[in-house]
C-alpha cells in the first residue's frame, strides 16, 4: 500500500486510483480490554494494531513540541485535538506497509469522527465495542500496572465520565449506520476472544 494521507478509489471517471485500507474502530471504555482483544486479533487475522493513546504516549516521550499539552490532556482524561491524533495515526499507517488497521480508542468523539473521515475519506468496516460495566473497567485499571500517570482513581473516574459523555455517542452513530458489532467484555480474556473471533470471521461489509 502507498500512501494512505488521503486513500482513494476509482473514480466515476475510470480514474485509476488507490485502493482503501480497512480499518476496523475499537471502542470500549478505559479498561474494557481493547488493547488486550487486539493483540488477539494481530496474531490471527493479520491486522496492523494502532492504539492512539499509544501514539499519543510516543509522541510525549518524542520530546515533540505538542507533548506537555498531550501530557496534560491525558492527566485530566480529555481528548487531544483531532488533527494531533490523525496525523499520528496516517503518518503510522504510511509506515506500516499493511492495508488492515485496529484503531483502537479512536474516534473518541465526534470531532475526531468527522475530521478523520473528511480528511482520509476513509469509513471502517466496522465498529467493534467492549461493553463492559464500570466497576469491572475501574478494577481492571487498578491492577493494571503498566505506570499509566493516567490509573489512578481520580482520572479514570474523569475517564469514564469522558467516555459516556463524547464518545458513546459516535458508537451510537455507527449503530445508527449498523456498523456496531458489540462484545459483552465483562468475560475471561479467552471467552471474549471467542466472541471476537467469530466477528473477524464472518464476512464483514469493505469500508466506502
Ligand atoms: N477479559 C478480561 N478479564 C480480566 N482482565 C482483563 C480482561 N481484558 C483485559 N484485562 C486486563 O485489564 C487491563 C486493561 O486491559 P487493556 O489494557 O486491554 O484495556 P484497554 O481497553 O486497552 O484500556 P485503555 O482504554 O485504558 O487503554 C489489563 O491489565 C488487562 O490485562
Ligand atoms: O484518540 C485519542 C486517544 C487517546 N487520547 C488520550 O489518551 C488517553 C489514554 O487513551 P487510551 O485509549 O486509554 O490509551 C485518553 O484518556 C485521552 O486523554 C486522546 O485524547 N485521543
Ligand atoms: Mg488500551
Amino acid at each position: 500500500m502507498g500512501t494512505v494521507v488521503e486513500a482513494t478509489n476509482q473514480g466515476e471517471n475510470g480514474n485509476v486510483t488507490e485502493q482503501k485500507p480497512t480499518v476496523v474502530f475499537v471502542l470500549g471504555g478505559p479498561g474494557s480490554g481493547k488493547g488486550t482483544q487486539c493483540a488477539n486479533i494481530v496474531e490471527n487475522f493479520g491486522y496492523t494494531h494502532l492504539s492512539a493513546g499509544d501514539l499519543l504516549r510516543a509522541e510525549i516521550k518524542s520530546g515533540s513540541e505538542n507533548g506537555t499539552m498531550i501530557q496534560n490532556m491525558i492527566k485530566e482524561g480529555k481528548i487531544v485535538p483531532s488533527e494531533v491524533t490523525i496525523k499520528l495515526l496516517q503518518k503510522a499507517m504510511q509506515e506500516s506497509g499493511n492495508d488492515k488497521f485496529l484503531i483502537d480508542g479512536f474516534p473518541r468523539n465526534e470531532e475526531n469522527r468527522a475530521a478523520f473521515e473528511e480528511v482520509t475519506k476513509i469509513e471502517p468496516a466496522f465498529v467493534l465495542y467492549f461493553d463492559c460495566p464500570d466497576e469491572e473497567m475501574e478494577r481492571r485499571l487498578l491492577n493494571r500496572n503498566q505506570g499509566r500517570e493516567d490509573d489512578n482513581i481520580e482520572t479514570i473516574r474523569k475517564r469514564f465520565k469522558v467516555f459516556m459523555d463524547s464518545s458513546l455517542p459516535v458508537i451510537n452513530y455507527y449503530d445508527a449506520k449498523g456498523k456496531v458489532r458489540k462484545i459483552e467484555a465483562a468475560r475471561p480474556i479467552n471467552e471474549v476472544f471467542e466472541s471476537v473471533k467469530a466477528i473477524f470471521s464472518t464476512k464483514n461489509e469493505k469500508a466506502d
